[in-house]
């Protein structure tokens, strides 16, 4: 058995309230070293608030967070991560170039290092364009020099709150692919995404999100293992009781169990027919969202 990899982040019973809203109202997760976790969840369940205060940019109402062994509210700790925001304002003025240069340097970060790092991240982002100003750049490209940016310290744990929303489907596939290179480097992530394919097709663990609680929480498996159910599609050559005729002569019925199967066979047989065929159905991560949040997108 592998060893057990140590936890990079941790956060317990975190709260985050403004005013009368209580955006996050008790969250637990660890992230171990090298593992990327999703947070998914509607508008309005608290995950930006979560990933700011990871990132150390608001401050928890209540609740422990760790990340890299300092606690959230050590300066030091900033400078071990790179957060992307949902919204990231760049400075219209800049080209890519001296924009990346200009937080490299806050980072303290040598110049011939910086260029290295900031034609590395640029070149596997698929920006060609370094020399003009950022104002000039579409939404997509823009997006890519704030990911970019967020790498100019080297850090070891990456936060990106929703680094795929709005974008075109080809920016959108370069930014899932990065994502997916940047695990493969080792890189600790935490990200937010509404797309649940992003999440299911990066992520090795995943926490579903409501009302600022975590509703559902593990990897795909544990998480359609404790909260999924399988479908059998019973398919029958007569009518009984609660099938659905899908084409002339052949009926379907839904059930939950083998029980419920075999209840649909002796239907069947009573009526003078049989059974046809059998589909299961395993929940997808989106049946699960959709049972765990209400029904909410
Ligand atoms: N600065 C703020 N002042 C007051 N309320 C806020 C503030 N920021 C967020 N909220 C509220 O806190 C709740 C959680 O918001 P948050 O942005 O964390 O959710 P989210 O899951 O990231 O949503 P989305 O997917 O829409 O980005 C919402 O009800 C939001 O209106």
């Amino acid at each position: 058995m592998p060893a057990a990899r140590a936890n990079v982040l941790s956060v317990s019973g975190l709260t985050k309230t403004y005013g009368d809203v209580e955006a996050v109202r008790g969250v637990d997760f660890d992230v171990a070293d090298g593992e990327v976790f999703g947070l998914v969840g509607p508008n309005g369940a608290g995950k930006t608030s979560t990933l700011k205060t990871l990132a150390g940019l608001l401050e928890p109402t209540s609740g422990d967070v760790v990340v890299n062994g300092y606690d959230v509210s050590d300066p030091e700790m900033r400078r071990t991560l790179g957060f992307l925001p949902e919204e990231s304002p760049l400075y219209e003025d800049m080209t890519p170039r001296s924009y990346l240069r200009f937080f490299a340097d806050l980072y303290d970060v040598d110049r011939e290092t910086a260029d290295e790092r900031i034609a590395s991240a640029l070149d596997r982002l698929d920006l060609d364009v370094r020399d003009r100003p950022v104002g000039d750049f579409s939404k997509g490209m823009k997006r890519k020099v704030a990911i970019a940016r967020s790498l100019v310290n080297d850090p070891e744990v990456l936060i990106y709150d929703e680094p795929a929303s709005g974008l075109d489907p080809t920016t959108t596939n370069v930014v899932i692919e990065f994502t997916r290179d940047l695990a493969a480097q080792g890189k600790t992530i935490v990200f937010s995404a509404h797309d649940l394919h992003h999440v299911e097709s990066v992520c090795d663990r995943v926490a579903i999100v409501a009302d600022g609680r975590i509703a559902a929480k593990g990897t795909l498996a544990e998480i359609r293992a404790d909260h999924g159910r399988v479908e059998y599609r019973v398919f029958t050559d007569v009518a009984v009781p609660d099938a659905t005729e899908v084409e002339d002569g052949r009926y379907r019925t839904t059930v939950e169990s083998m029980a419920g199967v075999d209840d649909v066979r002796e239907r069947a047989r009573a009526a003078g027919g049989d059974v046809v065929d059998i589909r299961t159905r395993e929940s997808t991560l989106e049946d699960v969202f959709l049972a765990v949040t209400g029904g909410r997108e």
